[in-house]
């Protein structure tokens, strides 16, 4: 199967390379293009699907008035000099499986594409979002030897964006007032924190009863296997694929904003050599500084078992991995 080629560019373009075409990586090219912030190279396994996904996207330029080129391939050489690579090639679960059931699968195709891409774009900041996420950025890292500031994991902006959704929809006001934080792993024990959310700067506890509060905290961290459960055959990627270009845009635009996402922790919030989601500031250079909020005792409980799960399950994920070499 050819490639295709970016024929009519007569100038180096920022360009971001999504691995893995399916749900979340089409919809994330279409984001990324649409929002006029770089050319799109999206890459997947199943020859002639991400060919058809990017001229289905070029063919909608007429309507959305964009220029940026989309590009569907089979071929890493095609990714070549990307400025930021999305990683989300794998499957996604089905109803009643946790996302730490991916692993045996998600494990190599993670490994191995990350690897792939970064042998072609040596200068790239990597973004993970394959499952389970924490355990997966942290493979990608290892596999790839990339300085920690350049890997980094998609699930916190999820998890706060779903948050700031289900209060803005229970007290019946905009969005645009809600801050919300959830930190930790993108799992069942993420750590949503109530203390560090707001409705133009009034605490919710102020807004909503303890109950109320509760209520939220777990329709959030059950808000990816409520939409699985919904939907049978495929888990979310509207909202993962905006959320991932919130990172792409704070990235190529050095926006320097503050986001949760998964990044390397080497002491911060009492954790060493793990991925786990905290607030940082994203900019060109990708992770500018990580922010250490200041936890409850609860809090920080919840957070170190959420390091606990995300350790035991990268030991697993090794495992597998050195069992497949032999
Ligand atoms: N971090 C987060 O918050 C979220 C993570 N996810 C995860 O993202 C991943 C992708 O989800 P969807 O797009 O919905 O799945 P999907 O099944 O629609 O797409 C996955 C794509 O990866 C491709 N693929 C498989 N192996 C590959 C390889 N070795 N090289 C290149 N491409 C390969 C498949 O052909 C397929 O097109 C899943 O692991 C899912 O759990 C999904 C939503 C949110
Ligand atoms: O639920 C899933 O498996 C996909 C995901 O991570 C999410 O939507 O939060």
């Amino acid at each position: 199967m050819t490639s295709i080629n970016f024929t009519n560019l007569n100038c180096p373009s920022t360009r971001v390379s999504i691995i893995g075409a399916g749900k979340v990586g089409s919809t994330l090219a279409q984001r990324v293009a649409e929002k006029n912030l770089a050319d799109v190279v999206l890459l997947d396994i199943v020859e002639g699907w991400p060919q058809g996904i990017a001229l289905d996207l070029m063919q909608a330029r007429g309507a959305e008035r964009h220029d940026r080129q989309i590009v569907g391939t089979n071929n890493y050489a095609d990714t070549a000099n990307s400025n930021i690579i999305v990683i989300a090639a794998g499957i996604p679960r089905k109803p009643g499986i946790n996302r730490e059931d991916l692993i045996k699968i998600n494990a190599k195709i993670v490994t191995e594409s990350a690897q792939q891409a970064i042998a072609h774009s040596p200068e790239a900041i990597l973004i993970v979002v394959t499952n389970p996420l924490d355990v997966m950025t942290y493979l990608a890292w290892e596999a790839t030897g990339l300085p920690k500031h350049r890997v980094m994991g998609m699930a916190g902006i999820l998890d706060s964006s779903r948050f700031q959704t289900f209060i803005a929809m229970e007290l019946g006001v905009s969005i645009a007032e809600i801050n919300a934080t959830v930190l930790g792993s993108h799992g069942d024990l993420m750590v949503p924190l109530p203390r560090y959310s707001t409705v133009n700067g009034i605490p919710i506890a102020q807004m909503m009863d303890a109950e109320t509060i509760a209520r939220l905290v777990d329709r959030t961290r059950n808000g990816g296997a409520e939409i699985v459960k919904l939907m049978q055959t495929s888990s979310a990627y509207f909202a993962p694929a905006s959320s991932t270009c919130l990172m792409v845009e704070s990235i190529l635009l050095n926006q320097s904003r503050i986001l949760p996402c998964s990044v390397y922790l080497n002491g911060q919030y009492g954790v060493q050599d793990l991925f786990l989601g905290v607030p940082c500031r994203l900019g060109y250079q990708g992770v500018e500084q990580v922010i250490e909020l200041e936890l409850s005792d609860t809090e920080k409980a919840a957070f170190m078992e959420c390091g606990k799960l995300v350790r035991q399950s990268i030991e697993e994920a090794k495992a597998i991995l050195n069992n497949a070499q032999i």
